[in-house]
Order: structure tokens, then C-alpha cells, then sequence
């Protein structure tokens, strides 16, 4: 990875999720390739911050290189941040209906979209980066191919992240903002 400046640099992308690797590779074209390996890793519950921590850590264990992991949760202020990490969970049982009525008994319908990569070197040292995107949970908008992406409606659009073109939800979304400061605090290494 540590290549010559005239060469293209490379980031290993641990990852089962063929939908983020696909933003991913699109917001960091101009930087970087983006190589994914996909490993399911094992995940902590707790705080975001740890569980990105811990997922960059096992999948270093198992690699020995350089790498970027990443974790995604979609935060209810009404309910203290939940669903968070464990949105992926939600979704799978109670579908993106479920996770708009589940805010049947609240009026605040807010939320945000919070994405933490994390980058671990080739001594296994590892920093996050963090991004935010704030907005509401909407009834189900849009194509159904990625995610809650038809539940959220981010603040400042009449559109959910569905229902908005890629290269739009690129430029606003959590994981846009949480690369750009990868690439700020990555150009050094790379
Ligand atoms: O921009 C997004 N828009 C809509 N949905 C999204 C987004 N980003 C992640 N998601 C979904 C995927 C999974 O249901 C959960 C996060 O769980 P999370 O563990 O981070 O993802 P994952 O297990 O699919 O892939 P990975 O192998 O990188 O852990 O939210
Ligand atoms: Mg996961």
C-alpha cells in the first residue's frame, strides 16, 4: 500500500456489504482504488466508537495489513440513539415499515445517520472517522436496495436517501462526511 506517489493508491475495504463498497469505491475514486475483502466480523455491542474500534482490530488479526472497516447506525433521538448499531437487526425483522412505526408512540421523528470507518495501520494502530448526517424517519420511500436508505429523509430534502440519485446522497451522506476526513487524515499514509 505504501506505494510510489506516481502510483494509484489502494485501501483494503473489509466489508460484506456489496452497497457500501459501491458508495465507498465512488466517493474515494478520485483518492484512491478501494480493494473489498469480505470477512463477517464478529460485532460488539456497545458504544459506536468501540464496535468500529473492535471491528477494525479482528479484521487486522486476520489480515496482518493495512485496512479500512466500517460501521453504520441509524439513531432515534427519541429513543436515546437507538436502534444505532443494532439498526441492521431491526431491519431484517420488522422491515423498513417496522422501523417507521416504531416511532408510533413519539412525535419527535428524528434521526441521524452516523458512519465510523476506521483505518488500521501495518502496526495495527487504528484511528476513526467519524460522520453525521441529521434528518427523520419517513413511511418508506423509494427503491428498497439498500438498507433503511427509504426511511430517511435527511435534513434539508423532500426526498429519502432512496429516492435521491447516488451521486446527491454521496455529496451529503454520513459516509461521504466521514471519508472526506479519512482522506484529510489518510494522505500522509497513503
Ligand atoms: O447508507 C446506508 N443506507 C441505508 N442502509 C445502510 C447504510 N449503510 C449501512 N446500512 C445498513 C446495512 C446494515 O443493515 C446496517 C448497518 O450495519 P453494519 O454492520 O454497519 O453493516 P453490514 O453488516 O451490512 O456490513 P459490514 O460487513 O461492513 O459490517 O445498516
Ligand atoms: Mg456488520
Amino acid at each position: 500500500m505504501a506505494a510510489a506517489n506516481s502510483a494509484r493508491k489502494v485501501l483494503t475495504f473489509v466489508t460484506g456489504n456489496v452497497k457500501k463498497l459501491e458508495e465507498v469505491k465512488a466517493i474515494l475514486a478520485p483518492f484512491c482504488d478501494v480493494v473489498p475483502h469480505d470477512i463477517d466480523l464478529p460485532e460488539l455491542q456497545g458504544e459506536p466508537n468501540d464496535i468500529a474500534l473492535d471491528k477494525a482490530k479482528a479484521a487486522f488479526e486476520i489480515l496482518k495489513k493495512p485496512l479500512i472497516t466500517e460501521d453504520t447506525c441509524l439513531c432515534y433521538n427519541a429513543l436515546g440513539g437507538l436502534p444505532g448499531p443494532y439498526v441492521k437487526w431491526f431491519l431484517k425483522k420488522i422491515k423498513q415499515e417496522g422501523l417507521y412505526t416504531l416511532l408510533a408512540g413519539y412525535e419527535d421523528k428524528t434521526a441521524y445517520a452516523l458512519c465510523t470507518f476506521a483505518y488500521c495501520d501495518s502496526q495495527g494502530n487504528i484511528q476513526l472517522f467519524e460522520g453525521r448526517t441529521n434528518g427523520r424517519i419517513v413511511p418508506p420511500r423509494g427503491p428498497r436496495d439498500f438498507g433503511w436508505d427509504p426511511c430517511f429523509e435527511p435534513d434539508g430534502y423532500d426526498q429519502t436517501y432512496a429516492e435521491m440519485d447516488s451521486a446527491e446522497k454521496n455529496k451529503i451522506s454520513h459516509r461521504a462526511k466521514a471519508l472526506q476526513l479519512l482522506k484529510e487524515g489518510l494522505t500522509a499514509h497513503l
